[in-house]
């Protein structure tokens, strides 16, 4: 299905991304795994075989990314689908009375400047890689699928920053469609409910449990590899585009 198909996952030697890159080599495609330098997204790519590489990258940074690029180039040649799964969560109150104690700015500040500044970088740069490509029969370049989540709709308590960071992701997402359409580059929004990966587990499990509880169906948690499907989807689907998809189990979370 994605025989010649180049993909970048950010975010990918965890949870959503990595069960992305192993879907787009099972599928026949290459793919290079970018993520922090202290995460083991070299021995991911190591794992998956020679189709997969790893490029130590903070999504927040230019030079990193550029790297990435090159790396992309020098590898496989070309890019064509670009996934945006880096992120990371934060849960605080407003303003924490019992503590007497007001949201942490700069935890407020790096939530924002991860989960959408470094989306929006990534995307910025992909494009340029993505756009060099020939078009197919119907126009199109390329792909990029970005990472929002429900979060950005259903903020929980403690959410105001992954939430504020996530609706910026899901703000853009139209816009940045258009601006790309006419290289013929679609991009498209995944949010997220509830998965069981690291970041979920970030949670305490009394809460974990709650969470899945609320989940109407199926009530559970869902698979990571589940999300890879929507990746998979999007890709397969020339039609999509411009648009955020929740992915929740119809889950509508509670304050
Ligand atoms: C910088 C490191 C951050 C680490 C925490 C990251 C957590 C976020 C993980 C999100 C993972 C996926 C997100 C994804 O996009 C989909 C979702 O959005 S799922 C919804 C995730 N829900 C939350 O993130 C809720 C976050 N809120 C809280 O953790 C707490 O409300 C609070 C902001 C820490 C405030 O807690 P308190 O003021 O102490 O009072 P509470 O009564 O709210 O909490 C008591 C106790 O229960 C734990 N708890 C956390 N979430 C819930 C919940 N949804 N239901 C019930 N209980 C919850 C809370 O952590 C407290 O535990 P304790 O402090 O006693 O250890
Ligand atoms: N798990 C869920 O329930 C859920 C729900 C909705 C949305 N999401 C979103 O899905 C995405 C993937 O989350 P996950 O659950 O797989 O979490 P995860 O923690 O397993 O994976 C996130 C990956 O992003 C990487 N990362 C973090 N900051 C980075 C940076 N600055 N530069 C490069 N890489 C960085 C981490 O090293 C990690 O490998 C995140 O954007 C998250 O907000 C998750």
């Amino acid at each position: 299905m994605f025989k010649g198909l180049v993909g970048l996952v950010t975010g990918g030697a965890s949870g959503l991304g990595k069960a992305t890159a192993e879907l787009i080599i099972k599928q026949g495609g290459r793919v290079v795994i970018c993520d922090l330098p202290s995460a083991p997204g070299a021995n991911t790519a190591k794992a998956l075989g020679e189709n997969a590489a790893f490029a130590p990258v903070d999504v927040t940074s230019e030079k990193d990314i550029k790297n990435a690029l090159q790396t992309t180039v020098d590898k496989f040649g070309r890019l064509d689908v670009a996934v945006n799964c880096a992120g990371i969560a934060s849960a605080a109150r407003t303003y924490n009375f019992k503590k007497d104690q007001p949201f942490d700015l700069e935890l407020f500040r790096t939530t924002v400047e991860v989960n959408l500044v470094g989306t929006f970088n990534v995307i910025r740069l992909v494009a340029g890689l993505i756009g060099k490509n020939a078009p197919n029969a119907d126009g199109q370049r390329g792909v990029i699928i970005n990472t929002a989540s429900i979060a950005a709709f259903d903020g929980q308590i403690g959410q105001a920053a992954y939430a504020a960071s996530k609706a910026g992701v899901v703000g853009m997402t139209l816009a940045i469609a258009r601006d790309l359409s006419k290289q013929g580059i679609r991009v498209v929004t995944i949010a997220p409910g509830l998965f069981r990966t690291p970041m979920m587990e970030l949670l305490p499990e009394p809460a974990i449990k709650q969470l899945e509880a609320s989940v109407p169906f199926p009530p559970r948690l869902g698979h990571p590899h589940e999300y890879a499907l929507l990746v998979q989807s999007i890709i397969q689907n020339p039609m999509l585009n411009g648009e955020t998809i929740r992915l929740d189990g119809s889950l509508r979370m509670q304050p």
